[in-house]
């Protein structure tokens, strides 16, 4: 039932009228007005021009004529002052809220707002007490259910919202126990509510809506970010809503039906064109000239959104002779006229200017004029407090006015309708029955209230003369008082419960973010400290164990590359020990070729030396491996595992020429003894003394000589001499030249011998194996240091990273709380702006 029925004394009032009609109904002959009985609308001078009232009588009528003024006036008054006072509070409250959403907005492009998964499917977890009220609130969006939300719930529900948190964070340290797997806050999800209310992100992708989540964070922000400008845009719409005093009357309807002829008769003036031919082509909205600073101006608006009454820019200036042309002009130049007129009857006779509230007349095209114009007609639904639909009763409902009626359903369940040229039935009765049996099915809320809402009325009977005192037929009289009572009534309800209702919507939407935001803060600071406590010790370890690691791997590798170098030098000694071996066996070419068999040997001996040098290579390379095996073993020990770099493969590449060069020289083939202090004479002697004792023996020869010479006699002996010394030359030459194979292997593996052992040559391979693998080792020294660095690299960053979440997490739990705070005490202050009450002195009012 529609909620703003006037007070007693107006009810009694409209009972009677009532019955009046009804009675008319019957009979068509109107029934004089009872003036005793009527209240606020009709004028005291017409009741005091009465001619049946006696002097007396007339007096106490203008008594309580006077005092009905006065009671207007005060009830205006208090009114007024409350409904401004409910405005102002409004006001506040959306700046504040458009405010903490500009703050979530920013909030937003800083650190991306969680937003909460809601399940499609019902599920068996229990809903938080938040949900329930924003429930209540969804199911009494529709203002028109009359009972305002049961606030002190969701209220008292918001204040619980922090213990509601904190059992979320038990559940949480148990799911988060239970499964480490999945997000907690993915099982956390359905314990939110299941819908948000205003902050629903809908992600359509052709005519399938899908859910946001399959998103990545980064665009669900984005799409928040779209949605809180909405809100931020939809609140701007509220606030200039609350903040325009006027009530905006949509006067619509079948071409012809007679809606300029209606706002004529409701402005007492021949004001708008009024033709049988279509002749209304622009929207047409009449305004009080107060609200023009007095002047009766009129404005032609080629951009209705850019109109600014104090900016002459944005309009035409038009004479109000030429109104008539302007509104029946065709052309597409302006969208929309504005009058400003000035209503010279009292305040409580007037409805543009009665004290109350500035009202606005729209007149509009015919509904079947064009789909343009209709559609139009349909756009202006949000901004308008009442619609007044004007049927003709000869026409009754044409489509376009059935499906108006219909559309209009879902934005504004109660239509003020006037059924004009009601003059022009003859079957009074029937037509009022066919026509309110349409409405029954069009806006059956409307049917209800069909008393007050439903008027059949004649508005080219009223009287538009200057100056003319004339009453008023009754019914429009009636109309008239119901008209403004429904715009009142409406004021309130079409202004401020839908922002009231918005805001309330909007702050429990916000507080379930914040909410949510709040846990999956908590969530993210339990699960970075958490893993903080978990890798602490990891990498505690890691650092100490740093250094001796970096020591160990050192001195593996410094005793291998010693070792190494320690067994070359040795077992090299040995091998030129050994080195006669490579020469034991070379057959002698003879004395042509004894300089080729000279070098010959030395080359021998040098490849047996180079072939001990590539085996102590090979020793040295398999020592290196195992060494590199060890020392990657010690450093997986203690990091994770990590390929091996150094090969040994490359090792002694390119070969190199190591071979011992000795050089043969003439001396090698004699194996005598050649001092330099000794005479050649000397040599001679030896040379001979060897030469003989090879061939003969000394004594034997020494024998010989001195038998000869006792013999041949000294004189014999002279000339013998020449002969025998020659003869020995040739011996020792003889002897010479058969020693020479043994002497030179003699000589030369001792001069071999002696360059490898005297010279620097053992050494040098010694230190150039020991080198070779001394690089390899180091390279996987350089190899588990870097691992190492890098481990310890990765857990500091982990380390820096997980204490940035903590740190972030504290501050947005901060955060969220703030604005669950200030969401939770603005919701507080929305709750007491008590609407009811507006409604209620608008009726008072008016009554
Ligand atoms: N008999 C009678 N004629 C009326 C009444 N009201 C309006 N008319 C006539 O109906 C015709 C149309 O009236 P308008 O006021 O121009 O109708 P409208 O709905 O504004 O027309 P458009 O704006 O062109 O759609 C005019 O000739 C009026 O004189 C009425 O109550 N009784």
């Amino acid at each position: 039932m529609y909620g703003v029925k006037p007070l007693g004394h107006f009810r009694r009032n409209s009972d009677s009228n009532l019955d009046d009609m009804q009675d008319g109904w019957a009979s068509p002959k109107p029934k004089p007005l009872d003036l005793s009985q009527s209240v606020g609308f009709i004028p005291a001078s017409s009741t005091l021009q009465s001619p049946s009232m006696s002097p007396s009588s007339s007096v106490s009528t203008a008594i309580r004529a006077a005092a009905r003024t006065h009671q207007y006036r005060m009830n205006a008054a208090q009114e007024h002052r409350s409904y401004h006072d409910t405005c102002q509070r409004l006001l506040t409250h959306i700046s504040a809220v458009t405010h903490l959403c500009n703050e979530l907005y920013q909030g937003n492009k800083d650190r991306a707002i969680y937003y909460p998964p809601f399940p499609k499917a019902h599920h068996p977890h229990p809903v938080t007490r938040i949900q329930q009220a924003s429930q209540l609130v969804t199911s009494t969006s529709d203002f028109e259910t009359a009972s305002q939300p049961d606030l002190t719930s969701s209220l008292s529900t918001m204040s619980s919202a922090s213990s509601v948190l904190s059992s979320h964070e038990q559940l949480y340290r148990r799911m988060s126990v239970q499964s480490e797997a999945t997000s907690p806050l993915m099982q956390l999800g359905p314990l939110f509510k299941k819908e948000f209310n205003v902050l629903h992100l809908d992600l359509k992708i052709g005519h399938a809506s899908t859910s946001v989540h399959t998103l990545e964070q980064k665009s669900i922000a984005s799409l928040l970010d779209e949605k809180l400008l909405q809100c931020q845009r939809h609140l701007l719409n509220l606030h200039n809503r609350v903040a325009d005093t006027s009530s905006k009357v949509l006067i619509t309807g079948d071409l012809n039906a007679g809606k300029s002829t209606f706002v004529n008769a409701l402005l007492k003036r021949e004001m708008l064109p009024a033709d049988q031919q279509p002749c209304t082509n622009m929207f047409c909205e009449v305004l009080d000239a107060t609200v023009n600073d007095g002047f009766e101006q009129i404005h032609a608006i080629p951009q209705v959104d850019q109109y600014d009454r104090l900016n002459p820019d944005t309009y035409h200036l038009i004479d109000m002779r030429h109104l008539h042309k302007l509104v029946m002009d065709d052309s597409d130049q302006y969208q929309m006229v504005k009058v400003y007129t000035n209503d010279a009857r009292a305040t409580e006779e007037s409805l543009l200017h009665n004290g109350v509230v500035d009202i606005a007349l729209i007149d509009s095209p015919g509904l079947n004029t064009d789909s343009v114009k209709t559609t139009a007609v349909f756009a202006r639904q949000e901004e308008i407090d009442v619609v007044v639909f004007v049927v003709s009763a000869e026409n009754h409902f044409t489509l376009s006015g059935k499906e108006f009626l219909l559309n209009a359903a879902n934005e504004k369940t109660h239509i003020f309708i006037v059924v004009n040229r009601f003059d022009s039935i003859r079957d009074k009765d029937r037509c009022k029955r066919m026509i309110l049996e349409q409405i029954r099915q069009l806006s059956p809320a409307t049917y209800d209230d069909a008393d007050d809402l439903v008027h059949f009325v004649s508005s080219g009977s009223v009287d538009l003369t200057p100056g003319s005192r004339k009453l008023d037929a009754p019914e429009f009289a009636r109309l008239e008082e119901r008209l403004r009572a429904f715009v009142l009534g409406n004021r309130a309800k079409s202004k401020l419960l839908p922002a009231k209702n918005y805001l309330v919507k909007l702050l429990l939407d916000i507080g379930v973010l914040a909410e949510a935001n709040m846990a999956d803060a908590s969530a993210k600071h339990e699960d970075a400290a958490a893993m903080l406590e978990h890798d602490m010790p990891a990498y505690e370890q890691l650092m100490r164990v740093r250094d001796r690691l970096l020591t160990q791997v050192e001195r593996m590798a410094e005793s291998t590359v010693s070792s190494i170098r320690r067994q070359t030098i040795q077992q090299l000694r040995e091998a030129v020990e050994q080195v006669q071996d490579a020469v034991q066996n070379m057959d002698y070419p003879g004395l042509l070729f004894v300089w080729q068999y000279a070098q010959d040997m030395c080359d021998s001996m040098s490849n047996l030396l180079v072939q001990e040098i590539r085996r102590l290579e090979g020793q040295a390379k398999n020592e290196t491996e195992q060494s590199l095996v060890r020392i990657h073993e010690a450093a997986e020990a203690q990091l994770d595992v990590f390929p091996r770099v150094a090969q040994v493969d490359r090792m002694f590449l390119p070969v190199r020429d190591v071979g011992l060069v000795v050089q043969v020289e003439a001396t090698d083939f004699f194996d005598i003894a050649l001092d330099e202090r000794l005479s050649g004479a000397a040599l001679s002697v030896s040379a001979m003394a060897m030469l003989g004792s090879r061939m003969m023996g000394i004594r034997t020869t020494l024998e010989s000589l001195m038998d000869i010479t006792s013999v041949i006699g000294s004189q014999n002996m002279r000339r013998l001499a020449l002969p025998l010394v020659g003869l020995a030359s040739a011996g020792f030459l003889l002897y010479v030249v058969n020693d020479m194979p043994h002497a030179v292997k003699r000589k030369l593996v001792r001069k071999f011998k002696q360059a490898a052992l005297e010279s620097s040559y053992i050494d040098q391979q010694g230190r150039r194996i020991a080198r070779a693998s001394r690089k390899v080792l180091r390279v996987e020294g350089w190899e588990t240091q870097t691992q190492l660095q890098r481990a310890i690299e990765i857990k500091e960053s982990r380390r820096n990273e997980l204490q940035l979440v903590l740190q972030s997490s504290q501050e947005a739990y901060a955060y969220y709380t703030t604005v669950y705070d200030k969401a939770n005490a603005l919701l507080s202050k929305v709750d007491i702006v008590q609407i009811d009450q507006c409604i209620k002195l608008d009726s008072a009012s008016t009554a």
